[in-house]
């Protein structure tokens, strides 16, 4: 659906050169909600401004439905716009309006609709975020969560094809943050509608994403699905990313480690994760699984856990664990 190929895009500051996305090259399919993440001056915004050429690629392209959108003149430009929605993290409401007023603005800037279609395109807006409650109020009325809904349901009000996210979340409470995640994906399974969103957290990521791809000094440095990417990063940024991650944590050792055995990082994700994959290992051995770290959780739909397990005992017994491992389709390494 979206193609971005050899992407290019410098700043002038001053006499300074800034480079802020060097050759990338990304496919976003139909229906899927492909999240960027990044730290702070990544390019992220850049990336996601290019998709509706707020922001000008010096050289590349950008193919929405097989169309380049970056030779595309004022007027086709315009229109263009009016089919990619946009959710922006200070919310970009106008202060002066009522909610009702804000969702409307983009229709009726069309000239397309009667008065009487909007209303009812408004309703329906209004119902889809669950603000019909709100409608006559003005956004300084409103609380965060809620002004990102009236956000959310103004970039939907043309019925877009695609839907920009520029940090949605990143200005909400992790509570209201949830909500309007949930409100995402909803819209996304309900509408079918395809969802580029960037942010710097993980979690909004792991909650909503199907696939990722991680962003560092304007270079997509790595890519894939949300699922494998967490579970298995390769790259070092993405593990500085992912602090929730089980990165080895020295500090617990001796209160957790029998300290006589082999301690073995295990992957596991999908149907392998409602297994009784310790008692399985050590069946019939005299092998003892000892848990020193670990985390069972799971990523948008995909349930995984990652454990830190010591396995003791007979060093027979634990040898034929760590060989049953290797058949298993655990993801496992022995770190000592
Ligand atoms: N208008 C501009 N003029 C000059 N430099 C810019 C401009 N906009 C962005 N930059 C620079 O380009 C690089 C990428 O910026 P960008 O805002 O895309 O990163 P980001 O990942 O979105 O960062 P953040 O998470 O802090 O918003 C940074 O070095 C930034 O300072």
């Amino acid at each position: 659906m979206i193609r971005i190929e050899h992407l290019h895009k410098n700043y002038q500051a001053g006499k300074r050169d800034i480079v802020a996305l060097q050759d990338i090259n990304l496919e976003i399919a139909q229906g899927e909600i492909f999240g960027i993440i990044g730290r702070s001056g990544a390019g992220k915004s850049t990336l996601i401004r290019t998709l509706n050429l707020l922001e000008r690629p010096d050289s590349g392209r950008v193919l929405i439905d097989g169309e380049d959108i970056t030779g595309l003149g004022h007027d086709s430009l315009l229109e263009l716009r009016q089919h990619i929605g946009m959710v922006f993290q200070h919310f970009n409401l106008l202060n002066a309006k009522t909610v009702a007023q804000n969702i409307d603005w983009p229709l009726k800037i069309t000239g397309r609709y009667s008065r009487e279609q909007r209303n009812r395109r408004v309703d329906e807006l209004l119902q889809l975020v669950g603000l019909e409650a709100h409608r006559d109020q003005y956004p300084s009325q409103l609380s965060g969560g809620q002004k990102q809904r009236v956000g959310i349901a103004r970039a939907l009000a043309n019925s877009p094809r695609l839907l920009l996210c520029d940090e949605a979340t990143s200005s909400l409470d992790p509570e209201t943050t949830q909500s309007i995640l949930r409100l995402l994906l909803e819209i996304n399974r309900k509408l079918g509608l395809t969802i580029v969103l960037i942010t710097h957290e993980m979690q909004v990521i792991r909650n909503i994403c199907d696939r990722v791809a991680v962003l560092d000094a304007g270079i997509v440095v790595e890519r894939g699905t949300v699922v494998d990417t967490f579970l298995r990063p390769r790259h070092a940024v993405t593990r500085a990313l992912l602090s929730e991650s089980l990165a080895f944590d020295e500090t617990l050792a001796p209160y957790t480690r029998r300290a006589d055995g082999k301690l073995v990082r295990l992957t596991y994700a999908g149907e392998l994760a409602a297994q009784p994959i310790l008692s399985q290992l050590t069946a019939a051995t005299t092998a003892l699984a000892t848990i020193v770290q670990g985390t069972v959780s799971r990523i948008k739909d995909t349930p995984y856990g990652q454990l830190l397990v010591e396995f003791s005992g007979d060093e027979e017994a634990v040898s034929q664990v760590l060989e049953r491992l290797d058949t298993s389709g655990i993801d496992h390494e022995v770190l000592a």
